[in-house]
C-alpha cells in the first residue's frame, strides 16, 4: 500500500507544486490524470521516493519515508517499488534477459532466472529475451520494462505514462497486463498519464 500526504514540492520559486493526497492499498488501482505540465511524473518520482518533497510524507507498506536515511531510501525502494519509466532506461550492453535480473542483483538477491522468463511468457517476449534491449519495438520495450518492474514482487508499481506511445489495441493489451499482473501479486498499481483512454479504466481517479 501506498499514501501521500502534504506533498508539496519546488525546482525553483518559479515552479512549485502542492499535490493532492493519494491512496492506494494493496491490490487496488489508482489513475492519476493530468495534462502535460501539470507535474505528473514529479509526483511520481516522489511516490517513488526518486526526489525528496519539500514538506509532506509517502507512506509505504505502513512506513514513512521521512524518517530514513538515503541508503535506507535506496533499500525500501528496491524491494517494495516496481517502476516503469516514461523512458525505460536499460542498460544497452545487456540482453533483454540480464536487463530483467538487474533488479533482484541490486537487492543481493538470487538471480530469479525462472521468474524472468515465466514473465516473458506472460507478457509474450520469450523470442527476444537474448536479445539486446534497441532490438526490440516500442511495444516489446513497455512490456519488458513492465516485466522489470516485478520482478522483485514489489508492495506498489508506478507506471508512468505506460501507453501513451501505443495504438488502442496494445493500449488495452499493456493496461490489462499491468493489472493483472499487479493484482496476482497484491500489489498497489498507481499509473500516471494524460492519456484520456484510460479514464474508464480505473473506478479510482485522481486529476492534477
Ligand atoms: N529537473 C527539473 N528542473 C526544473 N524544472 C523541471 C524539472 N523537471 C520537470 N520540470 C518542470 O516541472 C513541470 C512538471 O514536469 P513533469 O515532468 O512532472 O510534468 P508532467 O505532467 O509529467 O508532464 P508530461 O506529461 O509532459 O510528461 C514542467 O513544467 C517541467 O518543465
Amino acid at each position: 500500500m501506498i499514501s501521500s500526504r502534504n506533498l508539496r514540492f519546488s525546482y525553483s520559486p518559479q515552479k512549485k507544486f502542492s499535490f493532492p493526497d493519494i491512496q492506494c492499498g494493496n491490490k487496488e488501482t489508482l489513475l492519476i490524470l493530468g495534462q502535460s505540465g501539470r507535474g505528473k511524473t514529479t509526483l511520481l518520482h516522489l511516490l517513488a521516493l526518486l526526489l525528496k518533497p519539500e514538506s509532506g510524507e509517502v507512506r509505504i507498506a505502513d512506513k514513512s519515508s521521512n524518517a530514513l536515511s538515503q541508503e535506507e531510501l535506496t533499500s525500501l525502494r528496491a524491494r517494495n517499488i516496481g517502476i516503469i519509466y516514461q523512458r525505460p532506461h536499460f542498460v544497452s550492453a545487456l540482453s533483454v534477459l540480464d536487463n530483467l535480473l538487474l533488479p533482484n542483483f541490486l537487492v543481493n538477491q538470487k538471480q530469479d532466472k525462472v521468474k524472468a522468463v515465466q514473465l516473458a511468457e506472460q507478457l509474450g517476449f520469450t523470442e527476444h529475451l537474448s536479445k539486446k534491449t534497441h532490438q526490440l519495438s516500442q511495444g516489446e520495450q513497455q512490456r519488458v520494462s513492465i516485466a522489470r518492474s516485478l520482478m522483485n514482487n514489489p508492495n506498489v508499481i508506478l507506471a508512468d505514462e505506460p501507453t501513451s506511445n501505443l495504438d488502442d489495441v496494445n493500449c488495452q493489451k499493456v493496461i490489462q497486463l499491468l493489472k493483472a499482473q499487479s493484482a496476482s501479486i497484491g500489489a498497489s498499481l498507481v499509473v500516471v498519464t494524460h492519456d484520456q483512454r484510460l479514464k474508464d479504466e480505473f473506478s479510482n481517479q485522481v486529476i492534477l
